[in-house]
């Protein structure tokens, strides 16, 4: 039994002339301690099945299953989500940020301020504890919001786009921090992206949508040993083999 089914998973918006099919019968599997990136155009429903996958969304037809328990409409209890603009608070320093989800799950505050520290420490933020959101760069924020996000010891980790704010360099840092946080946990990561390099960098396996309405169009299993090294020939090679299914889908939409 796979830890989490995505069965049929349909979604419009909207309604009559109006509706938007954003997925067509997504269906995708995933073994604890798996690392799938979902990979796609602009438009693709990425974000939307992400969302159903969270709680936060509810599918048209079909359903997604974490544990053999239905998601509906609320975050399964060993799921956490990382957003691109990290959602951190701007009121509340690296300790409350860190803390909050523990908070919101009733833990006291000697307990939720103890594993907020490990965790600051386990993402590299030992002595920024007291900094405020805005006195950080865009990497640290996302650092606080990954610590935030592992902080409740998640099996099911969603990430959207969580480096696409960063620059190239910062963005490299961040995906081999979180390849070792994973490696460490055993959690299976669902990660957004439209970089192609970074799918291959981080996953076990690639799902390649197709855009309007988004369906899986091709599934890659990437058997590389870790690290990768972008410049191998394997590496390149997978790359060039997403490219042609990516570009197959801008030539259907006419895209240049
Ligand atoms: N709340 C909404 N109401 C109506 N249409 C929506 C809504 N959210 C998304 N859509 C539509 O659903 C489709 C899929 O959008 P989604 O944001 O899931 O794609 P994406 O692949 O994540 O795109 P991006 O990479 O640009 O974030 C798009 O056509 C979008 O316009």
């Amino acid at each position: 039994m796979s830890f989490l089914n995505i069965d049929h998973v349909s979604k419009t918006y909207g309604a009559g002339a109006q509706a938007t099919l954003a997925l067509d019968t997504v269906s995708i599997k995933a073994d604890l301690g798996e690392f799938i990136c979902l990979l796609g155009l602009s438009g693709c429903g990425k974000s939307t099945l992400l969302q159903i996958i969270s709680g936060l969304e509810e599918p048209s037809t079909g359903q997604v299953l974490v544990g053999d328990e239905p998601i509906h409409g609320k975050t399964h209890p060993s799921a956490s989500v990382v957003f691109q603009d990290h959602g951190l608070f701007p009121w509340m320093d690296v300790t409350a940020n860190v803390a909050f989800n523990l908070k919101a799950r009733g833990v006291g505050r000697a307990e939720r301020t103890r594993k907020a520290l490990d965790y600051i420490q386990m993402v590299g933020l030992s002595g920024f504890e007291k900094k405020y959101p805005h006195q950080l760069s865009g990497g640290m924020r996302q650092r606080v919001g990954i610590a935030r996000a592992l902080s409740t010891g998640p099996k099911l980790l969603l990430m959207d786009e969580p480096f696409g704010a960063l620059d190239a360099q910062t963005r490299t840092t961040m995906q081999n921090e979180l390849l070792r946080l994973w490696e460490r946990l055993t959690a299976t990561v669902v990660f957004v992206t439209h970089g192609i390099d970074e799918a291959v960098m981080l996953a076990d396996r690639v799902v390649v949508m197709s855009p309007r309405p988004g369906r899986v169009r091709q599934i890659f299993d990437i058997n590389l040993p870790r690290p990768r090294d972008p410049t191998s020939p394997e590496f390149m090679a997978l790359v060039r083999e997403m490219l042609v299914a990516i570009h197959d889908d801008m030539r259907l939409l006419n895209m240049p």
